[in-house]
């Protein structure tokens, strides 16, 4: 299950002795003595990079490993590719991770999965905001304030659509019980937790294990209160990837990547990210999620929306196909994806 997205393997930059029989003169691929580097911070223009250690990516090791974050610029001929948090990228220049010094990004590597968001729903251009995300982890109170199923809705969309996996994250237990949310979300099979702030969060550690996962939640949802609980170093690994602004006050990040200490993953928080636009999904992307559905859907009219009358999923339901409580929650997902974020 854990997959190995946080190796930092030196093995494969570091510069290989001559394999005898090959001419010396052959062509070799630019920057051979570019290290790999994986980003978990990004803050204007300036990519904070953990490099180096002993392969696991663990920042516990960091004295022994020779594991360091080195902050680092795009090199130009990168183009316009942007980079983001949690992208592995290789690194040249002076990587030593010393004050004061700056490497150059010259590679992106290929992404297991995308998260984007676009500015709102009407702005075409899409964003990647996180590369290399195995989970989404929607936070949501059980009160104070109230859940908000329209939220939900668009983060479950948004997750399907990168291939991420979702994690229902119910905060505040003690205020309220989880039952009628859980209900409504039960035809989804969508895995959960539920937490309150005078318990440990072992539950949710052990869903945090060896994956990337990307926290996102509307503000007070206790959004805070878990990262500090998951990681209780964590504003000292927040303010040493935030620099300091003119006013002496650390500037928060797009987005900041986090160890967790014991459960060998990372989170990521995202405080600029309240929800996702989804201008980018199309029908098609929602479906996908749904494999005993997307049969039915063969039958419908073209470019069905799935929302109107002459939709062939409802007489693929009646038929005993698929289960009608499956559809409806489809049919929540396609309107959040229309921008019916009302509720
Ligand atoms: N009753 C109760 N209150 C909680 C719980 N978790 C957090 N809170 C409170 O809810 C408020 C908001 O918590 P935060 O952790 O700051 O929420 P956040 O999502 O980070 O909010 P922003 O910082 O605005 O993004 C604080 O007053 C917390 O003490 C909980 O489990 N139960
Ligand atoms: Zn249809």
């Amino acid at each position: 299950m854990a997959r190995d997205w946080g190796r930092l393997d030196e093995d494969d930059v570091r510069v290989r002795p001559g394999r005898g029989s090959r001419p010396r003169t052959r062509r070799r691929p630019a920057h051979e003595d570019a290290v790999g580097g994986f980003v978990i911070a990004v803050d204007r223009g300036r990519y904070t990079c953990l490099v180096g250690g002993d392969g696991t990516g663990r920042a516990t090791r960091k004295k022994g490993g020779g594991q360091r974050t080195v902050t680092a610029m795009r090199a130009r001929e990168l183009g316009r590719k942007s980079v983001v948090v949690g992208d592995r990228v290789r690194l040249v220049g002076d990587v030593s991770g010393h004050a004061d010094t700056l490497a150059r990004v010259v590679r992106i590597e290929p992404r297991t999965s995308t998260l984007r968001r676009t500015a709102d729903d009407t702005d075409p251009v899409e964003r990647v905001i996180v590369a290399n995300a195995d989970q989404l982890v929607i936070v949501t109170a059980l009160a104070d304030p109230p859940p908000r199923p329209g939220m939900i809705d668009r983060c479950l969309v948004a997750a399907y659509d990168a291939g991420l996996e979702p994690l229902l994250c119910l905060t505040k237990a003690d205020l309220a019980v989880p039952d009628p949310l859980l209900e409504t979300y039960a035809p989804l099979g969508i895995p959960y937790v539920v937490t309150r702030k005078d318990e440990a969060v072992d539950h949710l550690d052990e869903r945090l294990a060896g994956r990337l996962s990307v926290l996102v939640g509307h503000s007070g949802v206790g959004k805070s209160t878990l990262v500090n609980a998951l990681v209780p170093d964590a504003e000292r690994a927040v303010s040493e990837v935030n620099p300091v602004t003119g006013r002496g006050r650390h500037t928060s990040s797009s987005a900041v990547a986090l160890e967790l200490p014991a459960a060998d993953g990372w989170i990521i928080d995202t405080p600029g990210v309240r929800s996702f636009g989804l201008a980018h999904v199309t029908p098609d992307d929602i479906l996908g999620a749904f494999p005993d559905l997307l049969e039915g859907a063969a039958e419908c009219p073209p470019h069905c929306t799935h929302l109107q009358d002459d939709c062939a999923l409802d007489a693929w339901a009646a038929a005993g196909h698929a289960d009608a409580a499956r559809l409806d929650s489809l049919r929540r997902l396609l309107a959040a994806r229309e921008g019916d974020d009302t509720d």
